[in-house]
């Protein structure tokens, strides 16, 4: 499957942005799809497909995810596409067509990339996609987590005391769990051996992950997986997969609540069964994983922690870690 030429970054650009409502009725999702279309053109992205509930829209695309809902939009890529082109036409949108003149809250996250070289100018280095956030927002801090010789994660986040703390008014939470060189069994069935990605789904566990899901999934050509999932009370969820041998990745996302993901962290990686992985979470103050929660053990199933890092921003906490499959000792 993967020739000396043929490598795909599945490591994603992950951009989140909350805008401050000011007057009844603001909405993202007036936008309309063929205005998404237009934004996502100048990411070099396509919607495959489309779902939606009560309170958010998700569009599955040719690389990765974009969730849209009142106020805050969701937009994941993957590969060599230019994420942060969607955000002067993505701003301009929610201007003109919703009424939104003030960001509250961004987050701009991603892994090191395994080959930043094959990436744009623009995303090559986190320094580049820094200099392009600071144009547009304000009161902006970079960071980098993890190991700066192996794993790592950059964030680019506001971080304004004054702002007017949208976390302490819902609860707001997102756990991503990045899943590298994952062991030939849990890769095995995302190249096509089926037609029927609900078949995938089943027989791999993701649709048992979180029951009541409401699932849009793909399987792209050879091999590859994408899925978008919406669950009641806003909360969702995404996983893609580069089932690739020499470049294997893996993620997962979500916003569901829980006083704890010990249990669902351990049902993702017995799914994906990496051999090493990046695990983050944020959680405002008012979400019902902080403060006690036991996601991040010393061990998790086979994995031992690497490193353990935390910060406070002005609306949230974040936990990183790094966790590498335990090897086992020669007799
Ligand atoms: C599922 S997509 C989404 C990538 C995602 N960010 C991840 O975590 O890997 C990537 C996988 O699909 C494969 N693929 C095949 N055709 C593709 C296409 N037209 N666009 C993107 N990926 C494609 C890639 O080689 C790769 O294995």
């Amino acid at each position: 499957m993967a020739s000396n030429n043929h490598f795909f970054e599945g490591a994603e650009k992950l951009l989140e942005v909350w805008f401050l409502r000011t007057e009844p009725g603001q909405n993202l999702r007036h936008i309309a799809r063929e205005d998404w279309e237009e934004v996502l053109k100048t990411v070099r992205c396509q919607i495959i497909s489309t779902i939606k509930n009560d309170s958010q829209d998700a569009y599955l695309l040719s690389e990765s995810s974009m969730f849209v809902s009142d106020r805050r939009f969701i937009l994941k890529t993957c590969g060599t596409t230019l994420l942060h082109n969607a955000l002067p036409l993505m701003l301009e949108l929610a201007k003109q067509k919703c009424g939104f003149h003030t960001v509250e809250d961004i987050f701009y996250s991603r892994k090191n990339f395994m080959r930043p070289e094959l990436q744009h100018n623009m995303h090559r280095s986190f320094e580049e996609e820094v200099i392009i956030l600071e144009k547009l927002f304000q009161d902006g801090a970079a960071y980098c987590l993890g190991r700066m010789n192996g794993d790592c994660w950059y964030l680019y986040t506001t971080n304004n005391p004054d702002s007017s703390k949208p976390g302490q008014a819902e609860p707001d939470q997102t756990l991503e769990i990045l899943m590298m060189d994952r062991e030939p069994e849990g890769m095995k069935l995302f190249p096509k051996i089926s037609i029927d990605p609900a078949e995938i789904a089943k027989i791999s566990g993701i649709a048992d992950l979180e029951p009541g899901t409401l699932i849009d999934d793909f399987l792209f050509e050879p091999c590859g997986y994408s899925m978008n999932g919406l669950l009641p009370d806003g909360a969702y969820m995404n996983i893609h997969v580069t089932p690739e041998k020499d470049f294997s990745y893996a993620s997962f996302e979500t916003n569901v609540s829980k006083k704890s993901y010990a249990d669902l962290v351990k049902r993702v990686l017995n799914v994906f069964k990496p051999g090493r992985f990046v695990m983050t979470l944020f959680a405002n103050m008012t979400s019902e994983v902080y403060p006690g929660d036991s996601t991040f053990e010393d061990k998790i199933s086979d994995f031992q922690r690497q490193d353990w890092q935390a910060s406070k921003f002005s609306n949230y906490y974040l936990t990183f870690c790094n966790y590498a499959k335990v090897k086992a000792k020669p007799s």
